[in-house]
């Protein structure tokens, strides 16, 4: 097939909306997105930012309201009736009383092929599970299973939506260093996931997404740069005083957001010391305190940022 030289995916102002008692509901909201072959991508976001609807609508397993979606130069449809995208939910489709080996076997026979079970469950990990029931397989194993299901097409894109939800930490980095395995074959994987450890270890890049936009995009650590500086905080309790302060510090250079949550005031600020400075020196603020960001910050702070929008 010559699609060697389409991009893995190619989302173009893509919107979602699913009708709801209360009016329509965004899930998706002009969201752009190009992934080359071979990348593999974390989807990064909030609960309710979109994620899910999106990879819906990669797989075609629900319809844009607008905007466009290629998957390897087609359709999502015909991408997945090739079996050229696969992908590893967080639950479903695994049936109880059948073993790992046979699972895959009958995998293979969905798209009509006789497999060797092993292949795919030692590129897995989980070889030496062959024989267990699925039902005697533990969260985190039949996740791999699922994976090893997934490889059976041979996918050129591989997606996994929140494939670590509910796993303990080793379960995490075994599943991770398959899937690690595996990508460094060539295949693109795109991910979602709310942790954000693993887009920091596990992704060459980090799509953050908020309120069904791209919030920000690049390598894990670019997109915390993009996040630097400190929060400053410190409580002013009277009313009046702490409006007059919040007017100051936004005025004051190098302040990227001020939030009230009641009595405390959290400053975001390139220069947390100016900002204690003047809060100490101008301002009746008690309990200052200065917080490094760390990668959770800066997705709070990205995505705060990008409901703002
Ligand atoms: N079928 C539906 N009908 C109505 N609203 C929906 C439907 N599916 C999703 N939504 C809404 O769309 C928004 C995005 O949901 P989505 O599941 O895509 O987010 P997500 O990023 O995958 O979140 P999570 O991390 O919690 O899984 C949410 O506000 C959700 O309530």
């Amino acid at each position: 097939m010559n699609t060697t030289s389409a991009p893995a995916l190619m989302l173009s102002g893509l919107v979602k909306e699913f009708g709801s008692p209360s009016g329509p509901v965004r899930a998706v909201d002009g969201l752009d997105l190009r992934i080359e072959p071979g990348e593999v991508v974390a989807f990064l976001g909030p609960n309710g930012a979109g994620k899910t609807t999106t990879i819906d609508m990669v797989l075609g397993l629900a319809v844009p309201t607008s905007g466009t979606v290629q998957v390897l130069g087609g359709t999502p449809q015909d991408a997945v009736a090739a079996g050229r995208v696969a992908a590893v939910m967080q639950t479903g489709g695994l049936l109880r009383d059948l073993t790992v080996a046979e699972t895959v076997e009958l995998t293979g026979a969905l798209y009509g092929r006789d497999v060797d079970a092993r292949v795919y469950l030692e590129r897995a990990g989980i070889a030496e599970l062959a024989d267990r029931a699925v039902a005697k397989c533990s969260g985190g194993q039949q996740q791999r299973l699922r994976f090893a299901m997934a490889l059976v097409p041979d996918p050129d894109l591989l997606l996994l939506d929140e494939p670590t939800t509910g796993m303990d930490v080793e379960g995490r980095r075994e599943f991770w260093a398959a899937i690690r395995a595996d990508a460094a074959r060539g295949r693109t994987v795109v991910f979602a996931t709310h942790y954000l450890d693993e887009a920091d270890a596990y992704a060459d890049r980090v799509v953050m997404v908020s309120h069904g936009r791209v919030v920000a995009d690049g390598t894990a650590a670019e997109v915390k740069a993009l996040a630097s500086g400190r929060v400053v905080s410190a409580e002013i309790d009277d009313d009046a005083a702490r409006a007059a302060a919040i007017a100051q510090l936004a005025a004051l250079a190098g302040v990227e957001a001020v939030e009230e949550r009641g009595a405390r005031l959290l400053v975001r600020a390139e220069d947390s010391d100016a900002v204690a400075r003047h809060l100490l020196n101008h301002t009746t603020a008690h309990d200052v305190e200065i917080a490094a960001h760390n990668l959770e910050d800066a997705f709070v702070a990205l995505t705060t940022e990008g409901s703002a929008r």
